[in-house]
């Protein structure tokens, strides 16, 4: 469980000496429970982004508190965050970040690299969880010989390799058309189902916002209203 408390964040925004402190973030606390798919809606500029980095330990809040999983990770040192990050954390973005000179294979299999997983673990995993999202086939493709649903299903499977308990996702439809988009959402869904991941969305999409188990909406860096929804 991820439980945000009372979490404050301005930026300085204009010329030195000039500056301007603008809130980002006011006095947000909710909770994200084990399994549950989140996600947080909100126009462009509400700090949506804002909070999901601070969720992620990429930025220091200014106040408040973060708990995943009972560990204050609001406190951690950079160091700490990143080691904290690959354990528990995986990350799917709009633009699917996948690196342009690795095959999908390759991809998928960084994660394990950067963790120290030796060659015959590594090819095992990668292989079994390919087949499981349906990447086999397209596995040797490098990002551009492939489509975007398929790009962003290689992402996914990137994130999910090291077996986070929870996937951050900053509107991972974002670059898909509709029918991709409920691929993409359908596949997110099973393996929450499938694996028990918690998934955290981010988007501006109020149609995406609302395939997920419980919705909260920023507004004017507040969290204005929750609620539960059926998934579609
Ligand atoms: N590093 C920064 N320095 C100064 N201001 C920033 C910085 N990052 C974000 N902001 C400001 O904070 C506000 C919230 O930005 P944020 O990116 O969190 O919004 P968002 O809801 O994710 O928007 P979008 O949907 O367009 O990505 C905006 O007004 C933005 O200009």
């Amino acid at each position: 469980m991820i439980s945000v408390r009372n979490l404050n964040h301005s930026f300085k925004i204009g010329k030195k000496g000039k500056e301007k402190e603008v809130p980002v973030l006011k006095g947000l606390t909710f909770d994200v429970a084990d399994g549950e798919i989140v996600s947080i809606v909100g126009k462009s500029g509400s700090g949506k982004s804002t909070l999901l980095h601070i969720m992620a330990g990429f930025l220091t809040p200014d106040s408040g508190e973060i708990c995943v999983k009972g560990t204050k990770t609001s406190s951690f040192s950079e160091a700490e965050n990143a080691k904290f990050r690959l354990n528990h954390f995986g990350f799917v973005f709009q633009n699917f970040q996948l690196m342009p000179g690795l095959t999908a294979f390759e991809n998928v299999e960084l994660p394990l690299k950067l963790k120290g997983i030796g060659k015959s673990e590594r090819q095992k995993k990668v292989k079994e969880l390919m087949k499981s999202i349906g990447l086999t086939e397209v596995q040797d493709h490098y990002p551009n010989e492939l489509s975007g649903g398929q790009q962003q299903r290689v992402s996914i499977a990137r994130a999910l390799i090291t077996d986070p308990p929870v996937i951050f996702a900053d509107e991972p439809t974002g670059s898909l058309d509709s029918e991709t988009e409920q691929d993409v959402l359908l596949l997110i869904q099973s393996l929450n189902k499938a694996r028990g991941i918690t998934f955290v969305i981010i988007t501006h999409d109020d149609e995406v916002a609302h395939t997920a188990d419980r919705v909260y909406r920023m507004h004017d860096g507040e969290l204005t209203e929750g609620g539960r929804h059926h998934a579609v």
